[in-house]
């Protein structure tokens, strides 16, 4: 399903980050700016090589801001650029006043009679989604008949945002306005209804629709979550090879449990690492889960040594003495995907010079208590009793907290909320037709570790691996229903997964 969203809900989305202090308007321009010349760079790899000559119309408002940017980026990139300005530099906005100024190519005033271009690409940054009446002033009409001949004639010609003169909502050329064809249009964050609807598409030429950063929240729902089936002939390390660090004698059954669920979860192979004196306890239960020796960094530091292992997960049952610490800081120094859960989030809490070592390929998963271990601010803030609207909520703390650490937060609880540290967030509710009250049982926190453990080994991001690694939690909780203790949870995957792939 694509969304798509109208120039007024677009607005309100840029606002919101806006005023969330999350991103700044200007930021934003610079990743329109910079998707465009993307796109224009994929769509024509011949001119990405020749340094090509593009002239670039900008218009009086933040449409034409997102021009004086691209203008700016191809001139980086060696090519020869010609802006033509329309309206008074004095009367921009703020953001695209800046970009102007930093614009330091051939300008010419848009006020002068048009003429034809003779370069390789044309850029229509005249009006975007502010459009809200006829261009009826005869000299931009005159440039965009220009552009619209250039698109006609060279073919390489680019609309950014929307082509100028179409409305945005309903795909309609304004009545009596004058309106320009491109070859491309880039558009930002989501397509609009105008793309679509009406002689949108016949304007627009074909259609990109680039990130600039807007943080977004979604639902993890099914219809998200990626095919999991094994490729037909694939070997089993492609599939890559988790790795789960468990404790001492009579403390192995979390990180069992753990590796369970991360071998169901479609891993190649899982490897338990356990000190000597728990050999033999796990050994007496585990089959398919093989089995190694670590007591000590350097061990871990061997183990790791090997480059078909994917991931790792350290903190169920791990212990909290400073040889568990030590073992924490060597896996975070070797930079593999790494689940970090239960007690490896107190030495986070204990340290922060370890907690500076996170990177992004870490996931952590907290619930509460543990949360506000880490970020007693943020939990602090978020416990306060809500006297005013919006208040603030467990969306906006998980952001934060990710944010603050450097890595993905998945803060558990019947409503989980997964965040990355460029704002990224997605929620799983286990309420209404998801509800999973069973799942509040010792050792299922372990599980749904060893979940996002096994999916990072198989490839997907931090972000994917625990929202699919959440959203299949539930589901196993929801097959075997009443009754349930955290052993069923990895035994009902091969139910849910069924459900989910394409049977091969
Ligand atoms: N708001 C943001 O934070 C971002 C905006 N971006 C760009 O900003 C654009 C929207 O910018 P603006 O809201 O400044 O609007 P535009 O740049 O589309 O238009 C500028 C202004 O021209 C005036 N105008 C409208 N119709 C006219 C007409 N027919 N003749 C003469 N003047 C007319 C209006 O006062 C309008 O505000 C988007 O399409 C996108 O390209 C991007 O930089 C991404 C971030
Ligand atoms: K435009």
């Amino acid at each position: 399903m694509t969304e798509i969203l109208t120039p007024a809900q677009m607005r309100a989305t840029e606002q919101a980050a806006i005023d969330s202090g999350a991103v700044t308007g200007l930021a934003l321009m610079e990743q329109a700016g910079a998707a465009t010349r993307d796109s224009i760079l994929s769509y024509w790899p011949g001119l990405a090589r020749d340094r090509a000559h593009a002239r670039v119309l900008c218009g009086p408002g933040n449409n034409g801001g997102d021009g004086y940017v691209i203008a700016r980026l191809l001139m980086d990139r060696g090519w020869k650029v010609q802006v033509v300005a329309f309206g008074a530099p004095d009367h921009l906005p703020p953001d695209a006043r800046r970009n102007f100024d930093r614009y330091e190519g051939a300008l010419l005033d848009g006020a002068t009679a048009p003429r034809p271009f003779e370069g390789d690409l044309s850029v229509d940054a005249v009006f975007g989604t502010g459009l809200s009446r006829p261009i009826s002033d005869p000299t931009i009409c005159g440039w965009l008949v220009e552009h619209d001949r250039f698109t006609t004639r060279v073919g390489a010609s680019v609309a950014v945002d929307i082509p100028s003169g179409l409305d945005a909502n309903s795909g309609k050329v304004l009545d009596g306005s004058a309106c320009a064809r491109s070859a491309l249009t880039v558009t930002f964050h989501r397509a609009k209804p105008g793309h679509y609807l009406a002689q949108g598409p016949d304007y627009c030429g074909a259609l990109h629709v680039a990130g600039i950063g807007l943080m977004t929240f979604r639902l993890i729902s099914p219809d998200w979550l990626p095919d999991l089936s094994k490729a037909r002939l694939a070997h089993k390390y492609d599939h890559g090879h988790a790795l789960v660090l468990a404790g001492g004698h009579g403390k192995g059954g979390a990180a069992r449990l753990c590796a369970r669920a991360a071998l169901r979860t479609g891993a190649g192979a899982v490897t338990l690492l356990c000190p000597s004196n728990a050999l033999t306890e796990n050994a007496s239960q585990l089959d398919a889960i093989m089995l190694r020796q670590c007591d000590s960094p350097e061990d871990l530091r061997n183990c790791l040594a090997d480059t078909r292992l994917s991931s790792v997960c350290l903190g169920p049952g791990l212990g909290l003495g400073p040889e568990q610490a030590a073992l924490v800081a060597t896996a975070l120094a070797h930079g593999r995907g790494l689940v970090l859960d239960a007690d490896a989030i107190t030495h986070l809490a204990r340290s922060p010079e370890m907690a500076q070592t996170l990177h992004e390929g870490c996931v952590l998963t907290p619930h509460a208590g543990e949360f506000a271990r880490l970020f007693p601010e943020i939990a602090a803030r978020l416990d306060a009793p809500a006297t005013r609207g919006p208040a603030y909520s467990k969306l906006d703390a998980t952001r934060d907290a990710a944010r603050l650490i450097g890595a993905t937060v998945l803060f558990k609880g019947p409503d989980t909320v997964v965040a990355t540290p460029n704002g990224q967030a997605a929620l799983h509710a286990a309420c209404y037709d998801r509800a999973a009250p069973w799942l509040a049982t010792a050792g299922a926190g372990d599980v749904l570790a060893g979940l996002i453990c096994g999916l990072l080994a198989r490839g997907y991001s931090p972000f994917h691996a625990a929202c699919w690694g959440a959203y299949l939690h539930v589901d196993c909780a929801r097959t075997f229903g009443p009754g349930l203790t955290a052993d069923d949870l990895p035994d009902m995957l091969p139910r849910v997964l069924a459900q989910l792939t394409v049977p091969v």
